[in-house]
């Protein structure tokens, strides 16, 4: 297959900030308004994006729209599966060139990204090219009214153009995961990554070339949410649907901005997650594997639990368990040994969680280990870090229990029967995942159900098989996405009646 190969971002610059333009109908564009990208574990500059305009926005829906009508649109299936394989190898092929940059933007330590971000941005495109090649479509055999019969059976289209719009947590992860099935189903995508990380959905698009996706199919467009070419995206009458994923509040905006035009939406959004940890766990696995929950990627993980709660006979031997695990974490600069504890994505969110950190304490906590800044030397000096937490003794209606705080910290809270941990658990507007742990399998289960969540994890966290379902109840989000879940959203059945 050719490729064209081009630095077309000047993304792997030689020196000085790297230059992230907006990627429109196969190129990259010049115009915009520069705005600085910095490094989460420094403070520095390290590239320069360029928020796109509404002249910007309109160019790339006009191409998404030309790609879906034209090569992209009339492309063989097998072609476009093929196609997306291709970025999955691109992707790793430059998985080193992806690695840094998405380390530059986040600052997350180099075995966190290399381990989980980079490889499940090629899996989104496997699993999503294999998902569209095994869809099956409903039939139905119906008598009709002169006594013969008809042949009802559905086919599955496009939906046009689609404008994806991801956070910064996990940038490259969650903006494929989205951009993946979309594709798959054979309809033309506009990106719109965080403001904060909008590196590695740049190289995406280099990668788009390389591999010859036809022009128009793949667009990337920077900038904010309100006023810009966030909000230019979902309150655009040329794009059908919009898929999101970020804080609730964000989700009801574009809901608004979305309305007049009908989109179909599909959100992931906040959470106030709860695990249970009940006394006949597996004490070790659980300390192990909540410590991991609570503090992987420094607490920035839509799915961690910032509320465990613990039978009182395990109480105190769980909080002690957390406590030397979180003081075990080591913060510092991505590339240093043994680092695997990184900053939190910018100045403004460490203020945030640093409010809440003093919030638990007015609100009664006992802080049994952080609540505040880390010490660090040199360059780590002057980037966002803040220490792991644990409060105890919080009220079930304190704040710090009820809003999203989005740092590594969590609430231990005892409880003393299962029905009393389901309610305390329930006991919120978010509903996005649980994680439970008990060698009791028929408990593990019950209690699964009583969720109130799109998914319930039992002695693991995380633990993702792509053709799950994957998404929110309650304030938590719209939707499903994940295998067949994915292809649901991003296309739309016709229903074909054939008279026999
Ligand atoms: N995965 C998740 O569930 C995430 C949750 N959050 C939560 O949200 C809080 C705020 O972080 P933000 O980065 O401000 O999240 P956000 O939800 O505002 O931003 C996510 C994306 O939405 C875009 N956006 C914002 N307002 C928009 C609008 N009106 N129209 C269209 N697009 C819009 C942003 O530019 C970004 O690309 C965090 O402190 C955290 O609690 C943040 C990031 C990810
Ligand atoms: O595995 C996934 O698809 C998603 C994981 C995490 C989030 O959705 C999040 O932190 O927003």
């Amino acid at each position: 297959m050719a490729t064209r190969s081009m630095h077309l971002a000047d993304a792997v610059p030689s020196e000085g900030p790297r230059r992230l333009r907006n990627f429109v109908d196969g190129r990259f564009v010049d115009g915009g308004s520069p705005f600085d990208i910095r490094d989460p574990a420094t403070g520095r500059v390290h590239a320069v994006a360029y928020e796109a305009d509404r002249a910007i926005v309109d160019a790339a829906v006009t191409a998404a729209r030309k790609a879906v009508a034209g090569d992209w649109g009339r492309m063989p299936l097998a072609r476009r599966r093929a196609l997306l394989c291709r970025v999955a190898d691109r992707i790793e092929e430059r998985f080193d060139d992806f690695l840094e940059a998405e380390i530059a933007d986040t600052g997350k330590p180099h075995a966190l990204a290399h381990h989980l971000d980079i490889p499940r941005g090629a899996a989104n495109f496997r699993v999503f090219a294999d998902a569209i090649a095994n869809l099956s479509t409903e039939t139905f055999e119906m008598d009709t009214p002169d006594g013969g019969t008809a042949l009802n059976y559905a086919v599955r289209k496009p939906l046009g153009v689609v404008g994806v719009i991801s956070p910064w947590n996990l940038p490259l992860l969650l903006m494929t995961w989205k951009v993946a099935p979309a594709m798959a189903c054979g309809n033309a995508v506009i990106v719109k990554p965080s403001e904060e990380t909008p590196s590695t959905t740049t190289l995406l698009g280099e990668v788009m070339a390389e591999v010859g996706m036809p022009d128009g199919a793949f667009n990337v467009v920077h900038g904010f949410g309100p006023d810009s070419a966030g909000e230019f995206l979902t309150s655009h009458p040329g794009i059908r649907a919009i898929t999101f994923t970020g804080e609730t509040r964000t989700g009801s905006a574009i809901m608004k901005a979305a309305a007049p035009t009908v989109k179909a939406l599909s959100f992931e959004l906040g959470g106030k997650n709860a695990a249970i940890v009940f006394a006949d766990a597996d004490m070790d696995a659980a300390v192990a594997g909540l410590a991991r929950a609570a503090f992987l990627n420094t607490g920035q993980v839509c799915l961690a639990p910032e509320r465990i709660y613990v039978e009182r006979p395990v109480f105190a031997a769980f909080v002690a368990g957390l406590k030397a695990k979180a003081e075990a974490l080591k913060p510092g600069l991505p590339h240093d040994d043994g680092v695997d504890l990184g900053p939190l994505i910018s100045d403004e969110h460490r203020r945030k969680v640093l409010d809440y950190y003093s919030l638990a304490v007015e609100e009664g906590a006992t802080v049994v280990t952080g609540g505040g800044v880390p010490r660090l030397s040199g360059e780590a000096a002057n980037g966002y870090f803040v220490q792991p937490t644990i409060w105890t003794g919080l009220p079930h209606g304190a704040r710090t229990c009820r809003e999203e705080i989005f740092g590594p910290c969590c609430a231990v809270i005892p409880f003393d029967t299962e029905e009393e941990a389901i309610a305390f658990a329930n006991d919120t507007e978010y509903g996005l995942a649980s994680s439970i742990w008990t060698q009791n399998l028929s408990r593990a289960h019950r209690v699964g159900k009583a969720m109130e969540v799109g998914i319930s994890w039992v002695n693991c966290w995380f633990l993702r098989d792509l053709r799950t379902p994957f998404g929110g109840a309650k304030m938590s989000g719209i939707g499903r996405e994940g295998g067949e879940h994915s292809i649901d959203f991003y296309s739309e059945p016709t229903n074909i009646c054939i008279k026999l």
